[in-house]
């Protein structure tokens, strides 16, 4: 499996519809037909994955969940497996989201066993990494939960790590370039030469322009210019995500 070097994403979190969710697509769609989505990705609530992935046909997108279960197959009640997502035509799934560690406790060892979960399964695991508050050390945090996950998972899997700074989730911007070129070249670092595909995405407030502005901030220094960026909010905007796919196309 190979990943694309360059990647656009979105998370839909609990904001849309099955009726916003088929409108949102329907606009990609139009403007990515003939498969000029590939290597791009949406991840999506669980109901809503098979959906998508009929609604983005041709456009060579990858869809994606935000979330499985740590379990297999057997007595575990409400429960997404993996293998039911590998089977629905799931390519990514988001774990370790300062979301579900505030809502439901999740530990790093629960984001392991997730990670090592979907792994096995063929989907690749979209790692969220990153500092709860601004003057957090970064490198030493997110080591820590790299530990977790890179223990659990073969070295040959695939793997994309999300750095959102927690701090920069939600909010009115996108954490400032420079701090992202730092924090991504950190992390680059710290993943070492993995044999699986590794891409690092930014995520955090980031918008149309983001990607652009890391780009042109980190001309000097290349390895903390991350492989793409993924949308929350403003990805609800349907052309905002596409104007994401040109800026990270055209790099
Ligand atoms: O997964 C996406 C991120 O958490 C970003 O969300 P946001 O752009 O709404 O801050």
């Amino acid at each position: 499996m190979t990943l694309p070097s360059r990647l656009a994403g979105f998370s839909s979190k609990a904001y849309q519809s099955v009726e916003d969710a088929k409108r949102w697509a329907q606009t990609v769609s139009d403007r990515l037909a003939e498969g000029r989505g590939a290597g791009h990705y949406v991840c999506v609530p669980h109901p809503i994955l098979p959906l998508m992935a009929e609604w983005l046909a041709g456009t060579g997108m990858d869809v994606g969940v935000q979330d499985l279960s740590r379990f297999g197959p057997g007595p575990h009640t409400g429960d997404v497996t993996a293998e039911i997502l590998a089977e629905l035509g799931c390519r990514y799934v988001m774990l370790g989201h300062p979301e579900r560690r505030r809502d439901y406790g999740e530990t790093w060892q629960i984001v392991a066993e997730k990670s090592a979960r979907a792994a096995q399964n063929g989907i690749v695991p979209i790692i969220i990494a990153g500092e709860p508050h601004r003057d957090d050390d970064v490198r030493a945090v997110c080591a820590e939960q790299l530990d977790h996950v890179l223990s659990a998972i073969d070295p040959d899997a695939d793997l994309v790590i999300a750095y959102e700074p927690a701090w920069a989730i939600g909010v009115a911007d996108a954490a400032p370039a420079a701090h992202i070129i730092d924090s991504v070249a950190a992390i680059r670092d710290l993943l070492g030469s993995r044999s699986g595909d590794t891409r690092i995405v930014y995520g955090g407030s980031a918008k149309s322009g983001t990607f652009n502005d890391i780009v042109a901030a980190g001309a000097a220094r290349p390895a903390g210019i991350p492989d793409g960026v993924f949308l929350g909010r403003a990805g609800l905007d349907p052309h905002a995500f596409l104007a994401s796919v040109d800026e990270v196309a055209s790099d």
